[in-house]
């Protein structure tokens, strides 16, 4: 069976809007990699990217962001390694099992300040649900077949995730008014 992701594919489960964060573990047998997370997640999505990290099997990974400042390695980070120093997200992997803990943006970017994580690595339960499913076309680029894209897109709907080939509406107007800001084009205070 075709599987989107583990925490789409048999129905979402809502999060708790009062949950406080919890622990990140890799998938090592031992000497685990630890990140321990100060809150919740938000903007949490299905994403279908090449470059996020996705469960073995799965079509898509499942991101969220959290503020840079309630994130900490709290055990075995010598085991972190970024995957790609070039891209605007740098992915610090478990050289081990290849989880990624955390992604952070590390340039100038609308989203800096803000870490890429992935809640299922965590048996805490409460983390924000998934709120839309981006870059889904995105697939395709890593062998999915193209005629059966609205069969994918059509399953995420099901789930009530609001479909998109880039990110959402509301993400993609934040890293338009950084642009327009940036470019003078907008005014600084709005
Ligand atoms: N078609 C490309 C898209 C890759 C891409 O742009 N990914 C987005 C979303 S990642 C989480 O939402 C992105 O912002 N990437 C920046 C980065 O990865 O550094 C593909 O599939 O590779
Ligand atoms: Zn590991
Ligand atoms: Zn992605």
């Amino acid at each position: 069976m075709l599987s989107i992701h583990p925490s789409i594919d048999n129905g979402i489960t809502r999060g708790n809007p009062d949950f406080k964060g919890g622990k990140l573990h890799c998938h090592c047998n031992s000497n685990k990699v630890e990140v321990t997370l100060a809150g919740n997640v938000a903007h949490n999505h299905a994403c279908g990217c090449s470059k996020c990290w996705k469960p073995k099997g799965a079509l898509f990974s499942v991101v969220g962001v959290i503020p840079v400042d309630q994130v900490a390695v709290t055990a075995n980070g010598d085991k972190l390694h970024i995957v790609d120093s070039s891209a605007a997200i740098q992915r610090n992997a478990c050289k081990e099992c290849g989880v990624h803990l955390f992604g952070r943006i590390v340039t100038e970017h609308p989203f800096k300040g803000l870490d890429f994580v992935h809640s299922e690595l965590s048996d805490s339960k409460g983390w924000q649900e998934p709120q839309f499913a981006a870059f889904v076309s995105s697939i395709i680029e890593q062998g999915f077949r193209p005629n059966q894209i609205d069969d994918i897109r059509a399953k995420l709907q099901k789930e009530a995730l609001q479909t998109y080939d880039v990110l959402s509406p509301v993400l993609m107007d934040l890293i338009a008014t950084y642009n327009g800001q940036k470019s003078g084009k907008l005014p600084a205070k709005l």
